[in-house]
């Protein structure tokens, strides 16, 4: 028996770090997905993924692993979710993954909540989408130090949603007449970095970036209205403004910089960071000239025009 689950990765369009201390985001799941296959292995557990050139042996007890090929990294997540969730009998886990790692788009929630997804169905588990979503938190929360729950809800239901305040879920209409292109480049960030990064900006100049980080949420607030009302200037500006205070928390670059201009030249209404920042994607909102942004942002760098996905999570059984 095998098992398969798919989950798709996420853009954020307002709200990054802030939501991480409790303010309000929106964002929306992307046909990009990682997949995981799992059945049982013979003898001891093993991780492997032809798309990022790894296998490892994983030792769930010891949380340790032995590299036999590639780099370490996204088998944090996988090991993390192994030591908390199973029994320890040894299973093969396989990852394809078509979202770029370590690009803003959820890679990390994505392999999360697929292999929790896996995992459950190989265990004869009940489970809801609820309690993936809770339990992929879980898991990238103690990883990375600290994480919100959007990137896993999102990855979880599929759809574009708002989270707000108090960490609840809805979804808009996906069929939003504004596109949206992403731009990026082939320097990755690291989301557990940057967040800690905010954390000590926050921690040395509380006063100043408190403010700051609400003054974000109140942006995701206003942007909510506008992707309702189809108001697609506004939205570009608000982007443009979050931009402005993404910057000030340090988690631009000079790439991200230099892609978010050359949208804004190539006639995006708006442009900002998507993601943790310090490396990986820009997004850019395009009402009228998404081929033009896209080809402008494709010259130089990888776009992606987005495509919101509704499908969230899915698991399925081959025998
Ligand atoms: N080539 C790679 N192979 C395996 N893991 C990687 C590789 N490059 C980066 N990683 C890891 O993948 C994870 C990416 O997660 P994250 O930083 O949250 O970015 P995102 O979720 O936006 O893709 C990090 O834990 C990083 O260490
Ligand atoms: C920076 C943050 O708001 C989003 C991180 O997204 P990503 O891992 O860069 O795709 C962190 C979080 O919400 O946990
Ligand atoms: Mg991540």
């Amino acid at each position: 028996m095998e098992i398969i689950a798919s989950a798709p990765g996420k853009t954020i369009l307002f709200g990054e770090h802030a939501v991480v201390y409790g303010e309000p985001a929106i964002a929306g799941a992307v046909n990009k997905r990682a997949t995981i296959r799992l059945k049982e292995a013979s003898d001891v557990s093993i991780f492997k993924s032809n798309d990022l050139g790894f296998e490892a042996e994983l030792d769930t007890v010891a949380k340790r692993y032995r590299l036999k090929k590639g780099k370490p990294g996204i088998i944090k997540y996988i090991l993390e979710i192994l030591h908390k969730c199973h029994d320890h009998s040894p299973i093969e886990l396989d990852l394809s993954l078509d979202i770029p790692i370590g690009s803003g788009l959820g890679s990390s929630a994505a392999v999360t909540v697929a292999t929790l997804a896996a995992l459950f169905k190989y265990q004869g588990k009940k489970f809801n989408k609820s309690f993936i979503a809770k339990k992929a938190h879980e898991i990238e929360n103690n990883v990375q130090g600290m994480a919100s729950p959007l990137d896993t809800r999102v990855s979880t239901f599929g759809g574009l949603i708002y989270l707000s305040k108090d960490k609840k879920i809805s979804k808009f209409d996906t069929n939003l007449k504004s596109s949206f292109v992403i731009g990026y480049t082939s320097k990755r960030g690291n989301t557990g970095r940057m967040v800690k990064s905010v954390k000590s900006l926050k921690n040395r100049h509380p006063m100043v970036v408190t403010p700051i980080i609400k003054t974000i949420g109140k942006i995701t607030d206003e942007a909510k209205i506008a992707i309702i009302k189809k108001q697609e200037f506004k939205l570009g500006e608000l982007m443009n403004i979050n931009q402005g205070l993404l910057d000030s928390l340090g988690v631009n670059t000079n790439e991200l910089s230099r892609m978010v201009y050359l949208a804004r030249k190539a006639g995006a209404s708006g442009s900002k960071i998507t993601g943790a920042g310090g490396g990986g994607s820009i997004i850019a909102c395009c009402p009228r000239n998404q081929d033009r942004v896209f080809k402008a942002l494709s010259y130089h760098d990888n776009a992606i025009k987005v495509n919101f996905s509704n499908r969230g999570v899915f698991v399925k059984e081959i025998r």
